[in-house]
């Protein structure tokens, strides 16, 4: 940039001193006025000639400044351009750094989130390695102690090998002894094998001479069953559930202690022992411990009868509450109580299906009935289905005395399963009233019954065998029930029916010529059933209670007459 100074001072100092220098001439001395008047032009004109040499010099001074002045505007332009482009420039890479700072943000954000992951990565990979330090330390501790046992078991190692060595020659010795003791106990092995199957065969025998004895002489079987005493029972007999009244020597003998009885001992028939204790006999006595698994193994055969071909019927006979449906039925929910019902149907379903290697092929059908004041009722019906449907009896085969009910459901059935929902269907729709004996009690016989019919595409055999399994009314009399009015005929018309099932089984083991089947509806539907041609068994149920020990005494006596009918040989139904 170009600079110039101009000096500006004011008009020259001579003008002043020559003026303020000399004294005051008179106004006289004209000469010496024009003197210094001539002086002072002088003085002026020099002073002039000096200003115009200055103002020469300022006006020098004043083009050189313009020119200056001109080249610090075109400065002065070419700044401004070059400001602007600068500025534009600056605003360019202002906008870059911008960007590049905004980039260089997300980076660094990003950074410092790897940056954090890593420390968190970091500090658990310290952990880590901490734990692992740990464990390899524990390790480390561990292998030392290994080491030290493993040199002890070295040690013990080469002590043991050298008794090892001296028992191998004992061994040695000793094996020697026992492959002649091994020939010895195969000897005794085939010997117990042999002796064994004797055993199973003779058992097996002697159950078949049994039945076969049992059939021969056409008895019906009887077999009671004592029920426990229940909780509240049990609570009532001073928390005992001991039977004082009722005792057995073996599995086949109930004795009964009515100590009330006058004189003891005194029943047709029946043995006495002391003062009013009676002896009863029968083809088997459980005990109130029995299992239902116990009581269906004496069952099982019967059972198999069916699919043999026989006519089988179980009747089960006792006063209300001394556990018929209990044994009959049981509790479908639970397995272990399962009743004779169940456990007989699935019985014969696993049975069907070992036969069928042996080319047997079965059909079955089952109907489920109750008779209620000598009324049939349809129990596999619902009311909707049963509803303004009448049942009667109608014979089926004039030679066999086989009857059917007209309109009665009769199911084919296949499986275990679905007979067990046709039971439970029954059990729903099973009368149940109360009675002063039993709150619970059913007042009806339930007759549940299955029809197989075989065949054998190996043999061409063919054979049909039906399977009655009867829950009979409670058998208690008028007077100890308290019935009155609906209950009083109820209870009548069970009475009547009991009697004469007991009137019909006396009849055919006195071989009388008129056997009256027709005189309730029960014995009429079991006519082809009774009468020789069936496999007869009737539980006797039992109460534990004392209170009812008369019951329980017209329950043993009825089972005694019972057992000793002999109502004829029962046979196999052969189809051709
Ligand atoms: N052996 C037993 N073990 C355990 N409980 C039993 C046994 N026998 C019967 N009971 C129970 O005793 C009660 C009466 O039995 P259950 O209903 O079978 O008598 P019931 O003779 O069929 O009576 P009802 O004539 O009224 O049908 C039931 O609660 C039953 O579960």
């Amino acid at each position: 940039m170009r600079t110039s100074t101009v000096n500006l001072t004011g008009p020259p100092s001579n003008i002043t001193a020559a003026a303020r220098g000399k004294p005051k001439r008179a106004a006289w001395d004209m000469k010496g006025r024009l003197q210094d008047m001539e002086t002072q032009v002088n003085s002026f004109r020099s002073e002039r000639e000096s200003f115009e040499d200055r103002l020469s010099g300022y006006n020098k001074r004043i083009e050189l400044l313009e020119h200056e002045k001109q080249n610090l505007n075109q400065d002065l332009e070419q700044y401004q351009t070059d400001f602007l482009a600068n500025r534009k420039e600056a605003h360019k890479l202002y906008e870059i750094l911008r960007r590049e700072q905004t980039e260089r943000n997300i980076e660094k954000q990003e950074l410092q989130r790897k940056i954090e992951d890593m420390e968190y990565e970091t500090s658990s990979l310290t952990r880590k390695v901490k734990a692992r330090e740990e464990i390899i330390s524990t390790k480390e501790e561990e292998l030392a102690g290994l080491k030290k046992s493993l040199s002890n078991l070295t040690s013990h190692y080469a002590g043991i090998e050298v008794q090892f060595s001296s028992t191998k020659m004992l061994l040695e010795e000793h094996i020697k002894q026992v492959s002649g003791l091994m020939e010895e106990v195969n000897q005794l092995k085939a010997t117990v094998t042999t002796l064994e199957n004797k055993l199973t065969h003779s058992d097996t025998l002697r159950r078949k001479l049994h039945n076969l004895v049992q059939e021969l002489k056409g008895n019906i079987r009887v077999f009671c069953r004592v029920r426990p005493l229940l909780n509240e029972e049990i609570k009532n007999n001073g928390g005992s559930d001991v039977i004082h009244h009722i005792s057995s020597m073996d599995d086949r003998t109930l004795e009964l202690c009515k100590s009330t009885d006058p004189n003891g001992s005194t029943m047709s028939g029946l043995k006495g022992r002391g003062a009013g204790t009676i002896e009863f006999s029968y083809d088997k006595v459980f005990q109130p411990s029995s299992t239902q698994a116990e009581v269906f193994e004496e069952i099982s055969q019967l059972a198999q009868s069916v699919l043999d071909g026989y006519n089988v019927c179980v009747f089960a006979y006792g006063q209300t509450g001394s556990g018929k449906t209990f044994t009959m039925e049981g509790d479908y929910e639970n397995e272990q109580l399962e009743g004779m019902i169940p456990r007989t149907v699935k019985h014969i379903f696993s049975t069907m299906k070992q036969l069928e290697d042996k080319g047997w092929s079965y059909k079955a059908e089952t109907s489920f009935l109750e008779i209620y004041n000598e009324t049939i009722r349809d129990l596999l019906a619902t009311p909707k289905e049963a509803k303004n449907l009448t049942y009667d009896m109608k014979l089926v085969d004039n030679k066999k005395n086989e009857h059917y009910v007209t309109n009665l459901k009769v199911v084919p059935v296949t499986c275990e399963a679905q007979i067990q929902k046709l039971l439970k269907l029954a059990q729903q729709q099973r009368a149940v009233a109360s009675t002063n004996m039993n709150e619970r009690s059913s007042r009806s016989h339930s007759l549940f019954q299955l029809k197989l019919r075989g065949q054998n595409t190996n043999t061409s055999d063919a054979c049909e065998g039906t399977l009655n399994l009867v829950d009979l009314a409670g058998s208690e009399r008028l007077k100890e029930s308290g019935s009155e009015g609906a209950r009083l005929t109820e209870t009548q018309s069970i009475n009547k029916s009991l009697s004469n099932l007991g009137n019909v089984i006396m009849a055919l083991g006195q071989k009388q010529s008129h056997i009256p089947y027709r005189n309730s509806k029960l014995t009429h539907l079991l006519q082809s059933s009774l009468g020789g041609n069936s496999k007869t068994l009737m539980f006797v149920n039992v109460s534990p209670l004392e209170m009812y020990v008369n019951e329980t005494l017209n329950s043993l006596r009825f089972a005694t007459k019972v057992n000793q009918c002999n109502i004829g040989t029962a046979t196999r139904q052969q189809k051709k």
